[in-house]
C-alpha cells in the first residue's frame, strides 16, 4: 500500500512531562509518514515530502493534529443517564445509573445504547478506552461488536456484583467465572479488542466474587483489571464495615490478588499514605475523572499526593457520573480543580495533553498507542474548529502550537473534532 503523508501542526507527549522537562514536542508544519496505519516516519514537512516523493499527501493545514484521546474509565451503559447533576455517589446510582443499567437486560436495547456510547467516544476524538461494561453477557458481547465495527480500541469487559445494588443486576462468583471465562475466550486479544476483570466496586462484591475475579485473572495473564476505590466519603464508610478485616479499601482488592501493573483504579479521591505505596510498588494506576469527582461532589483529587508516591495518573471521563466524552473538558476540569486546591499541582497544556493520550496508553500498558512515534499506530484527531468561531480565531492568531494547544483545552469540544483515526483508518468524520 502507498504510504500517506499527514501535512499538519502536531503535538504530542511522548514521555511525561512530569518526569521529563520538555516533554511536550511540537511540529508548525510537520509531516507523518503512514503505512499499514503505522507511523514510519516523523518530522518537518518539507524534509519527509523529499525523502519521500511518491507518498500521497493528505493536507490538516489549519488544524491541531493530536494522538487520539485515551478514556481509562468510562461506563458502557450510562450514555443515556448523562447529566444526573448534583447527587451524591450512592444516590446517583440508586436513582440516576442503576435503573438504566437494568434495562440492558434487553439486548435490542444494549445495542442501540453501544451504538451512542461508541459514537460519543470516537466523535470525541477518543481511540481506546477502558470501559465498564455492563452486569449482562450479552450486552458485552454487543460492545464489542459495536466497538470492533467503529475500530474503537476497547478494553472492557463484565461488570460484576453480588450484593447492595438490586436483584436484577447481582450474580454469582461462579456465574461470574463462567460469563467472564466465556467472554474471555471469545474477546481477548481478538482484533483490537482485550478484556477488563472489572467488579463494580467493593461495596457490591463479596470475598467470594472478588476471588473468581482472581481466578480468571489468574488464569488468562494479560487481562487487564479494573473497579473503582475511595470516591466517596459514605462509600469509604460502608466498605469499612463490609470488610472488618481489610486495612483499607485497597486492600479488599489486594487482598484477592487483584493488584498489579494490569490494574486500574477509578477516582481515589480519598486515599491513604499506606494505599498509595502500594499502588506505587504495583505499578497498579488512578483514572482520575475530574467532571465526575466535581459532578457528584466527591472531592478534589490529590493529585501531588500520587505523583510523591509515584502512583501514574490518566484521565477518565466516568460518563455518566462525568458530564460528557471529550477529555479536552476533563484535562480543562483537572487544570480547575489543582487550580483551586491547596497545594494542588499547577498543570500545562503539555501535562493536558499527556493525561489525555499517553498516561492513558502506559496505564493500560500499550506500547504502541497514544504518541506519534516512528512504530506506533497512527491513532490521531484532528481539530479543526468551525470558521468563525473562538477557537478557530485562537489558532489562527496563536504564537505557537502550545499556545494553541491551551486554547483546545479551554474552549474545545467534540464539536471541534474534525476527523479520527484509529490505526490509520477514518473511524470518524465531521458532518
Ligand atoms: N462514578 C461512579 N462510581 C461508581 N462506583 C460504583 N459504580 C459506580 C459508577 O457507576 N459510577
Ligand atoms: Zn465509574
Amino acid at each position: 500500500m502507498t504510504a500517506t503523508l499527514y501535512r499538519a501542526t502536531f503535538l504530542h507527549t511522548p514521555e511525561s512531562p512530569f518526569t521529563h522537562a520538555d516533554a511536550l514536542r511540537a511540529e508548525t508544519d510537520g509531516g507523518l509518514l503512514v503505512q499499514d496505519g503505522v507511523i514510519r516516519a516523523r518530522g518537518a514537512f518539507a524534509d519527509l515530502r523529499a525523502a519521500h516523493p511518491d507518498a500521497t499527501v493528505t493536507d490538516l493545514r489549519g488544524g491541531l493534529l493530536l494522538p487520539g484521546f485515551i478514556d481509562t474509565h468510562v461506563h458502557l451503559p450510562q450514555v443515556r443517564v448523562i447529566g444526573g447533576l448534583g447527587l451524591p455517589l450512592l444516590d446517583w446510582l440508586d436513582q440516576c445509573a442503576l435503573p438504566e443499567e437494568a434495562r440492558m437486560a434487553d439486548v435490542a436495547y444494549a445495542r442501540g445504547v453501544a451504538r451512542d456510547f461508541t459514537r460519543g467516544l470516537v466523535g470525541a476524538g477518543t481511540t481506546t478506552a477502558l470501559v465498564f461494561g455492563s452486569h449482562f453477557a450479552r450486552a458485552v458481547d454487543a460492545f464489542f461488536e459495536e466497538a470492533a465495527q467503529t475500530g474503537l480500541r476497547a478494553v472492557a469487559g463484565l461488570v460484576v456484583s453480588d450484593r447492595l445494588l438490586r436483584d436484577e443486576l447481582h450474580t454469582t462468583p461462579e456465574r461470574a467465572y463462567a460469563e467472564g471465562k466465556a467472554l474471555i475466550e471469545r474477546w481477548h486479544g481478538v482484533g483490537r479488542a482485550l478484556y477488563a476483570v472489572t467488579p463494580r466496586f467493593s461495596l457490591s462484591a463479596s470475598e467470594g466474587i472478588l476471588d473468581a475475579c482472581a481466578a480468571l485473572m489468574r488464569e488468562h495473564p494479560g487481562v487487564r483489571f479494573t473497579s473503582h476505590i475511595n470516591e466517596n466519603t459514605r462509600e469509604i464508610e460502608v466498605v469499612r464495615e463490609l470488610f472488618p478485616g481489610a486495612r483499607d479499601y485497597l486492600d479488599t482488592y489486594e487482598r484477592a490478588g487483584l493488584i498489579g501493573r494490569h490494574s486500574v483504579l477509578a477516582h481515589n479521591v480519598h486515599p491513604s499514605d499506606r494505599e498509595l505505596g502500594v499502588m506505587a510498588a504495583a505499578r497498579c494506576a488512578a483514572a482520575h475523572c475530574p467532571c465526575s469527582n466535581s459532578a457528584l461532589g466527591s472531592g478534589f483529587f490529590p493529585l501531588r499526593r500520587h505523583l510523591d508516591a509515584g502512583v501514574h495518573v490518566a484521565l477518565g471521563s466516568d460518563v455518566g457520573g462525568g458530564t460528557g466524552f471529550s477529555l479536552l473538558k476533563e484535562g480543562l476540569q483537572a487544570h480547575f480543580m489543582q487550580n483551586l486546591m491547596p497545594g494542588g499541582v499547577p498543570l500545562s497544556p503539555a501535562h493536558l495533553l499527556y493525561l489525555a493520550t499517553r498516561a492513558g496508553a502506559e496505564a493500560l500498558d500499550l506500547p504502541d498507542v497514544g504518541a506519534f512515534e516512528p512504530g506506533q499506530q497512527f491513532d490521531a484527531v484532528h481539530l479543526a474548529p468551525a470558521p468563525g468561531t473562538p477557537l478557530d480565531a485562537v489558532f489562527r492568531h496563536a504564537p505557537s502550537p502550545e499556545r494553541a494547544l491551551a486554547a483546545a483545552f479551554a474552549t474545545g469540544t467534540p464539536g471541534d473534532v474534525a476527523q479520527v483515526w484509529i490505526g490509520g483508518q477514518t473511524a470518524f468524520t465531521r458532518a
